[in-house]
């Protein structure tokens, strides 16, 4: 499969006039009255980034393309995020759905049964420490740190930008000397447990346990715009298709394409509902 970039028209401010052609994308893969595993990320995906977490808001429109979707009959959607999974979950409020989160560590299924990723007792008995030191020695003028219970963020987005390089710098070796695994993701550092599990081998999981063993003879796709989501672009690749939500040319990346907005992830969405209606 051959990376095809997204090529925004710098003349043209309307996004709408340089939206992906998701027909050249996805039409000799997805067939009309096909059906799909869908699979996608949330912030900076299904929902714009904002200042604040708490101030994150799927649109309307997004949940209703994504309601229909789920509902259709023809597709499995899951959505696998950074955030504990009842927080993504209250975010989008859709039951026909399964529901990831800490980057794949805890899925919630729409029966409401749940499977936790086993994490070894002296990690998780540095948690507390972990955080007690972040708040002691890198919290200040306006970055602070998510708790998660197994995951946290260091969010440094609206922290004073003579701080940041610094601060982020010294997050990540907190994080790294309690023995967990350090990221940079968007304007925050991810520290998670050092399990072998990621968002890739979590998609890999959900898919061979709730959709079909033999899911690679059947099409997924996929959506994100993280560090953390192109593992699963990683997992699916040739076999599926992906996209990255970014406006950066010269960005390198596991996808299969390169989509500018999240406005482009709902005219995928749309794309697709309208697709597997046949
Ligand atoms: O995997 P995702 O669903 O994309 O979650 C990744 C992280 O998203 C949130 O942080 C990011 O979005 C915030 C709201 O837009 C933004 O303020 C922040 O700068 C971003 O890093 C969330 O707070 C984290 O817990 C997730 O891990």
């Amino acid at each position: 499969i051959s990376v095809i970039s997204w090529q925004p028209n710098d003349q043209d401010a309307s996004e709408m006039a340089t939206l992906p052609d998701y027909d050249q994308y996805l039409g000799e893969y997805l067939k009309p009255g096909d059906s799909l595993a869908l699979l996608l990320d949330y912030d900076g995906t299904l929902a714009e980034l904002t200042s604040h977490p708490n101030l994150t808001q799927m649109s309307g429109e997004m949940r209703q393309a994504l309601r229909n979707i789920a509902d259709s009959g023809k597709a499995f959607v899951a959505v696998i995020s950074g955030r504990d999974v009842d927080g993504v979950k209250e975010k989008i409020g859709l039951e026909n759905i399964i529901y990831s989160g800490n980057h794949g560590l805890e899925v919630l299924y729409p029966n409401g049964t749940r499977h936790n990723q086993g994490i070894p007792n002296d990690v998780a008995g540095n948690f507390d420490k972990m955080i007690d030191h972040l708040n002691r020695e890198v919290v200040h003028h306006g970055s602070w740190v998510e708790n998660k219970r197994v995951s946290i963020t260091f969010h440094f987005r609206e922290a004073e930008q003579q701080y940041v390089e610094e601060m982020a710098r010294r997050a990540k070796e907190i994080i790294e000397s309690y023995g967990y695994r350090a990221n940079e993701a968007h304007a925050s550092v991810e520290g998670k447990p050092p399990v072998q599990w990621n968002k890739g081998l979590a998609a890999e999981y959900i898919l061979g346990t709730s959709y079909d063993p033999s899911w690679r003879q059947r099409k997924v796709i996929f959506a994100g715009d993280d560090t953390t989501d192109e593992d699963v672009m990683q997992m699916i690749k040739g076999s599926g298709r992906s996209f990255r939500v970014t406006k950066d040319k010269a960005l390198v990346t596991n996808a299969d394409y390169k989509i500018p907005s999240v406005d482009a992830v709902y005219h995928l969405l749309k794309w697709i509902e309208a697709r597997i209606a046949g």
